[in-house]
């Protein structure tokens, strides 16, 4: 593998951040109270500023069985996730995510963005109240999507006395864990809360004592938000080595001399409905470092676009299309040769590394930058495991392409000195 490119996969594989973050707050008083209803006519409160065993005990009789989603249906099964809820119809609280300074934490943490947030507006919506009881759990899964907008979830754990019950993320490899019982003991105020990326598996674990009251919310892109990079010139200039390794990727002549693509695995999966959602409309709403690498390739003008990574078992070949397939999509024919004849709706690529000639002329020479971890399947139901069965929108497996000039016609490469620049 040339150096230079072996340098630049090296580092992007190192480009990653955490898709979660977890603090406190305090609950400020006078507004620390829950109003909820226990039957049409009868409602009940709870300050958590002061709570009594029996409150919880009242609040947790109060709530349905939760139920979770599994291949887009809703099931009740209690040895999978076993905890009351109450929907956000049959509850009100004093306090926001505003006022316990969460909204800071998503901007400067969860989408590692500096740009101002009046240029992103997002919504944070309440979704449920949780009771862990004794016992209580949720085995890992991620969260449902609600529409294509939905980026991440946030979640709220009272100041109540319990033990267990940590909100564990399964991040590749690794398990970090938030431990939210101990967190809420610094004062009988202190609410603990996490923020995460919700296509990110995550699991609670069992609740060893006391009641654990959560509210959980979804977030969304606003519909009207501007077309912004959410990732500040800042993030940028801190990863400064990776442009650079770009920068010397492209000017090497060996490096993709007639030009192809460069492919770029993301760090998240998108929520998508195969009838509404537009790949290209995805672009603005990257989270983190996918954004990151959006920005990265901008900087040094490069073009790029979002694709779906399918693999057609007929042919062995990937593809890359510019829209979702349906969730039950039936591909009769070679998909390779429906792409070819379709044109512009898709890529069918191979790898210059390991293949000297496609086998068919309209291939394109695809490099991963960041490798594949998984594609998309045809026939498989997409969202296995969720915390709300779905039928509009699921998870798909997107990936970033640069389009690569020739070597000749690229900025900086030695044969363009006498080309006009852009
Ligand atoms: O309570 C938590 O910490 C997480 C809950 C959760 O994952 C969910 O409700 O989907
Ligand atoms: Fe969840």
């Amino acid at each position: 593998m040339l150096e230079t490119l072996a340098e630049f996969k090296e580092l992007v594989q190192e480009y990653r951040q955490p898709p979660f973050s977890t603090g406190v707050a305090e609950l400020k008083e006078g507004a620390s109270s829950l109003f909820y209803a226990i039957d049409a006519s009868t409602t009940g409160r709870i300050d958590f500023a002061n709570v009594t065993d029996t409150d919880l005990e009242k609040l947790a009789a109060a709530c349905q069985p939760a139920t979770f989603g599994r291949n887009q249906e809703d099931v009740l099964d209690e040895g999978y996730r076993k905890a009351g809820k109450l929907d956000a119809a049959n509850i009100s609280v004093q306090f926001t995510p505003h006022d316990l300074g969460v909204v800071d934490v998503i901007y400067n943490h969860l989408l590692r963005s500096a740009v101002d947030s009046k240029d992103r507006p997002i919504n944070v919506e309440i979704y449920k109240l949780n009771v862990y009881g004794p016992g209580a759990f949720f085995k890992p899964h991620v969260d449902t999507p609600r529409s294509d907008k939905m980026f991440g979830s946030l979640v709220v754990v009272l100041p109540t006395v319990h033990e267990g019950g940590s909100l564990i993320f399964h991040w590749g490899d690794e398990d970090v864990s938030f431990d939210s019982a101990q967190a809420v003991k610094i004062q009988p105020t202190t609410a603990a809360f996490a923020v995460f990326a919700s296509d990110i598996e995550h699991e609670v674990a069992p609740v060893t004592s006391g009641y654990r009251v959560t509210l959980t919310y979804n977030l969304y892109w606003e519909a009207t938000a501007k077309n912004r990079p959410i990732v500040s010139v800042d993030a940028i200039e801190r990863d400064g080595a990776l442009k650079e390794s770009l920068q010397l990727l492209l000017k090497d002549p060996e490096f993709l001399p007639d030009g192809g693509a460069l492919g770029f695995a993301l760090n998240h999966k998108y929520p998508f409905n195969p009838d509404s959602t537009r790949l290209q409309n995805v672009l603005p709403w990257l989270k983190g470092p996918d954004a990151g690498l959006r920005e990265l390739c901008k900087e040094v003008s490069l073009e790029v676009s979002l694709k779906a990574v399918y693999f057609d078992p007929d042919s062995g070949e990937d593809i890359l299309l510019d829209y979702f397939f349906g969730f039950n999509g039936d591909v009769s024919d070679s998909l390779v040769e429906h792409i070819v004849e379709m044109e512009q709706e898709g890529l069918v690529i191979y790898d210059p590394e390991r293949v000297s000639e496609p086998e068919r002329e309209e291939s394109v020479a695809l490099i991963w930058a960041r490798p594949l971890q998984k594609v998309n399947r045809f026939h498989s139901a997409y969202a296995a495991y969720g915390n709300e069965a779905s039928l509009e929108y699921a998870y798909g497996e997107v990936c970033l392409v640069a389009t690569i000039p020739p070597a000749s016609e690229r900025i900086g490469s030695s044969d363009s000195s006498d080309m006009p620049s852009a």
